[in-house]
């Protein structure tokens, strides 16, 4: 079975339907982008991969339990970056680390706190106040936080949003040390052009449900906006309210 492997996920906010029977499978390893115009249910998805939010239909399976009743083991082979970066501004870098690895309840906390400070590039800041942290410091030390019990999937919702050139960079060159590792990374992201640098495969999710799949090797040159673009169709919902107005 697939590491994420999604079945006819539907989700609705009241009467709106957001994903409307939504299949998704993501082998171990994969770095997948998923890509979809403001409001397709990209964070939707992810929170719900990330138990953070019950399915109204559809079961989801990660690493091989059942987010419906194995929840619990589920966050333990997840890392989530989400918008909140989830870390105490006034505690030093590697006192959040700290505090998370107790909470994971980790064993060799120390050595993998060190380990950590070194993988995102903050290990002469350790023991700077993270309020002090540029934005990208932020998202850098956060995505230490959410690997540090080593979790098999990363989710990423946006992890570019709000950060510089430089900081995009250095967000990036941690992500492809993240993915070489061998971790399965699903991403959301509004960047085409960062996508295409980043990830070995590309989803796009439009009308509730993946419209389309494709490997980068399937795609050359500037291909993926061409793939995104016939990718994407009319949103059901606006559609239907234009016919009840
Ligand atoms: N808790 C909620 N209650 C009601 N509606 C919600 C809720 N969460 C999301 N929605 C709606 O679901 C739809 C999908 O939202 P979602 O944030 O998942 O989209 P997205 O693809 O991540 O968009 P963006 O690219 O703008 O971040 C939107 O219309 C949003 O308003």
């Amino acid at each position: 079975m697939a590491i994420i492997e999604v079945r006819h996920l539907t989700k609705r906010f009241g009467p709106k339907v957001v994903l409307r029977g939504l299949d998704l499978s993501v082998a171990e390893g994969e770095f997948v982008a998923l890509l979809g115009p403001n409001g397709a249910g990209k964070t939707t998805l992810l929170r719900i991969l990330a138990s953070l939010s019950k399915p109204t239909l559809g079961e989801v399976w990660i690493a091989g339990y059942r987010l419906s009743d194995q929840a619990a083991w589920v966050r333990r082979r997840l890392g989530v970056v989400s918008h909140q970066p989830l870390l105490y501004g006034d505690l030093s870098a590697e006192e959040n680390l700290r505090f998370y690895a107790r909470l994971y309840g980790l064993k060799n906390a120390e050595a993998r706190v060190r380990e950590i400070l070194n993988l995102v590039g903050l290990w002469a800041r350790r023991r700077d106040l993270v309020r002090t942290f540029s934005r990208g410091m932020q998202q850098r030390l956060a995505i230490g936080r959410a690997i540090l019990h080593d979790p098999e999937v990363l989710l990423l919702d946006e992890p570019h949003t709000g950060l510089d050139q430089e900081a995009c960079d250095m967000l990036d060159h941690l992500l492809r040390q993240v993915a070489a590792l061998g971790r399965t990374v699903v991403m959301t992201s509004h960047d085409l052009a960062r996508a295409a640098d980043l990830a070995s495969r590309f989803d796009v999710l439009s009308g509730g449900r993946i419209q389309a799949s494709a490997r980068r090797e399937d795609l050359a040159g500037d291909a993926l906006l061409t793939f995104y673009r016939q990718a994407l169709i009319p949103d059901p919902n606006v559609v239907s309210e234009r016919a009840q107005a």
